[in-house]
């Protein structure tokens, strides 16, 4: 059984009979990715800018950020942090990263794809197999090290890419490690009641997984998806947006929610492991992508996860008689083989009982309520 993140996709490889459109190029929306919905129909308000209420913005410098930060991931399950401790010079560059890695020609991108039954590499969404049709969108994935693609990519300078992407897994994976904490912290956990966190909850042998998107300006926004509704399965997911919005999140199971890009502010999204963590309280949210007709849009999602073969189950606090647990204990590699084979099912397929009435699970979209 695999207990390397990378290795999880092994037992599900996804191929793709069509060839790669380089959807920079395209001038007509083709129908392999013109999705039947209109998103201006999904939706009484088009799926944008009929915003009641808008995502959490914390300021992690405030002194009552903890508190804030609870009740964010309780109510929404996502936010968008302020006074992270990122320098704005680490924003920059990664992002010029990504557009000189997007910016690349077709044929050199594909000298570093994503093989069927891998992880890490160049390619459409992991996730496109489950819908009918293609996104509007490309992605490079890193789990480990880059290096190998990064010489794929650039044969003669690959270290400038390898020492952006470290620097940058580097800040993000001790803003994620923070934010853990505060967010446990809000729900009553330390780090004692975490054992596999490792000596002051140091979460050494933590894994995560880089993420970078493309969504070039797409001909027919209306019909077509960047990035299909998904909920991420780590612990937590940190995400860098350019100046371009897109991401969405549903709200109350109704409503597409945009998150807008704030300057100098990342998003927070909660993932199914944390969910499974507290026991459901902090729901992990539904998101996805849209794309426009002018703009070029790029994102950078860092999946904070624990170290791949730890069983995950839900926290002994916060399980009584009254709150059974809701999930069999599951590693990460276990779940990522799951959501890689049932996609969406799979948190319904770890749960162990349906929710009882009023106790958490408000955004739980996978689940079955009985009664
Ligand atoms: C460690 C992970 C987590 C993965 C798979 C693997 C590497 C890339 C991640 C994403 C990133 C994009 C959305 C998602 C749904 C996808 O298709 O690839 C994510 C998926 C998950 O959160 O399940
Ligand atoms: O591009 C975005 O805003 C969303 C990206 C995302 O959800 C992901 O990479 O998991
Ligand atoms: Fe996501």
């Amino acid at each position: 059984m695999p207990s390397r993140i990378s290795d999880s996709m092994r037992g599900h490889p996804v191929y793709f009979q069509h060839k790669q459109l380089d959807l920079n190029l395209v001038k007509e929306l083709p129908d392999s990715h013109a999705w039947t919905t209109s998103l201006k129909d999904e939706y009484p308000c088009g799926g944008h800018l009929c915003n009641l209420e808008t995502v959490p913005v914390v300021d992690l410098a405030a002194k009552n950020a903890q508190e804030l930060l609870g009740h964010a991931c309780k109510t929404w399950g996502v936010f968008q942090v302020k006074n992270h401790g990122i320098s704005k010079n680490l924003l920059d560059k990664i992002e010029s990263t990504g557009k000189r890695l997007f910016s690349l020609p077709m044929h050199q991108k594909l000298k570093a794809s994503r093989s069927p039954d891998g992880v890490s590499g160049y390619g459409v969404p992991r996730i496109s197999s489950f819908f009918p049709k293609l996104m509007w969108s490309e992605g490079f994935t890193i789990v480990g090290s880059p290096l190998e693609h990064a010489r794929q990519l650039w044969p003669h300078d690959y270290n400038k890419f390898c020492d952006v992407i470290q620097e940058y897994e580097k800040e993000m994976r001790k803003l994620a490690g923070k934010l853990m904490w505060l967010i446990l912290g809000s729900l009553g956990i330390t780090e004692a009641d975490l054992e596999w966190a490792g000596p002051e909850g140091s979460f050494e042998g933590g894994c995560a997984a880089l993420q970078l998107n493309s969504y070039p300006a797409c001909p027919e926004p209306d019909r077509a998806m960047g990035l299909a509704p998904h909920t991420d399965s780590s612990i937590l997911t940190i995400l860098h947006q350019n100046n371009t919005s897109g991401l969405q999140v549903l709200r109350n199971g109704t409503r597409w929610v945009t998150v807008p890009p704030l300057p100098g502010a990342l998003v927070v999204n909660i993932g199914d492991l944390l969910h499974i963590l507290s026991n459901g309280l902090c729901p992990s949210v539904l998101h996805r992508a849209i794309v426009n007709r002018t703009q070029h849009r790029l994102s950078v999602a860092y999946l904070y996860g624990p170290p791949s073969s730890v069983k995950i189950s839900p926290l002994q606090k916060l399980v009584d008689q009254g709150h059974p647990p809701l999930y069999r204990p599951v590693t990460w590699s276990e779940y990522l083989r799951t959501k890689a084979k049932h996609f969406d099912k799979a948190l319904s397929l770890v749960r162990l009982c349906a929710p009882l009435y009023g106790f958490g699970d408000t955004n739980d979209h996978n689940s079955v309520t009985v009664g």
